[in-house]
């Protein structure tokens, strides 16, 4: 049985004062679900004060431990500001930094050398998903994005289509069940029972009115959530969702 995750990822949003929403998700008492908060890095020492049983992570890790990298943050540095976490592969960070399938294998591998969980995002652009090769993107961004070594307990799934991010056009259900279950046979195949065990979330435009059906639908053990993981009463409605699915 997979435990349900609620993932928020607040991109470049967040100052000091926002800690308070934290302290409100913080607030609430889930049986059924985990929790993850990935703020900007900047906050991630005081969000661990703040997070009592709230897991905290990145949103990215440079794929060496260490050396002349101005700006990056490594793994290493993320479990020592207290992550347990990190977002690899978002497709924001893929559009604008380039990243590769490549550099999120070698990013995932870092992140496991630091007992970070890697949570590795996926997604179709809209041409893509208009031009019928989604499942052909998933697939080859899941085997060039993954490593060997992926388990239940070091890996999570994302998937976020590009054109629902922040967009609040969400795709059908049945569309997100193909996805889902393609990418959960994907695992198995890989995998064996640790695939069967992984989570896979969805990401895009997740809010407190269309959760309950998401999380419905075959194969969502949870979402990441970007918008609405700002504000602690649309995120704990959110997780509300998922504790009742
Ligand atoms: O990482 C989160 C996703 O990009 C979803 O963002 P969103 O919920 O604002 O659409």
């Amino acid at each position: 049985m997979r435990r349900k995750l609620a993932a928020g990822n607040w991109k470049m949003n967040g100052l000091g004062a926002s800690l308070s929403e934290l302290g409100g998700i913080a607030a609430v008492a889930t049986t059924q679900t985990d929790v993850l908060i990935c703020p900007p890095a900047t906050l991630i020492t005081r969000a661990v004060a703040e997070a009592g049983s709230v897991a905290i992570g990145g949103q990215d890790c440079h794929a060496n431990s260490s050396g002349a990298h101005t700006g990056d943050v490594s793994a290493e540095m993320l479990k020592d500001a207290g992550a347990s976490h990190v977002i690899l592969g978002h497709s924001e960070r893929r559009a604008d930094h380039g990243e590769s399938d490549a550099d999120v294998a070698a990013k995932t591998q870092a992140a496991w050398g630091a007992d970070l969980v890697a949570v590795v995002c996926l997604g179709e652009s809209l041409e893509e998903r208009e031009g019928g090769t989604t499942l052909d993107v998933i697939k080859t961004q899941l085997a060039g994005s993954l490593p060997d070594g992926a388990t239940a307990a070091n890996t999570v799934i994302a998937y976020e289509p590009i054109w629902a991010i922040g967009t609040g056009k969400i795709p059908t259900l049945e569309q997100i069940a193909e996805v889902h279950d393609f990418i959960r046979a994907e695992l198995e195949t890989r995998f064996g029972t640790e695939g069967t065990g992984m989570r896979v979330l969805y990401g895009g435009s997740v809010k407190p009115s269309n959760a309950t059906e998401i999380f419905a639908t075959s194969n969502v053990d949870g979402a990441l959530v970007g918008g609405a993981s700002l504000k602690a009463s649309d995120f704990t409605a959110i997780i509300a969702a998922l504790d009742a699915a």
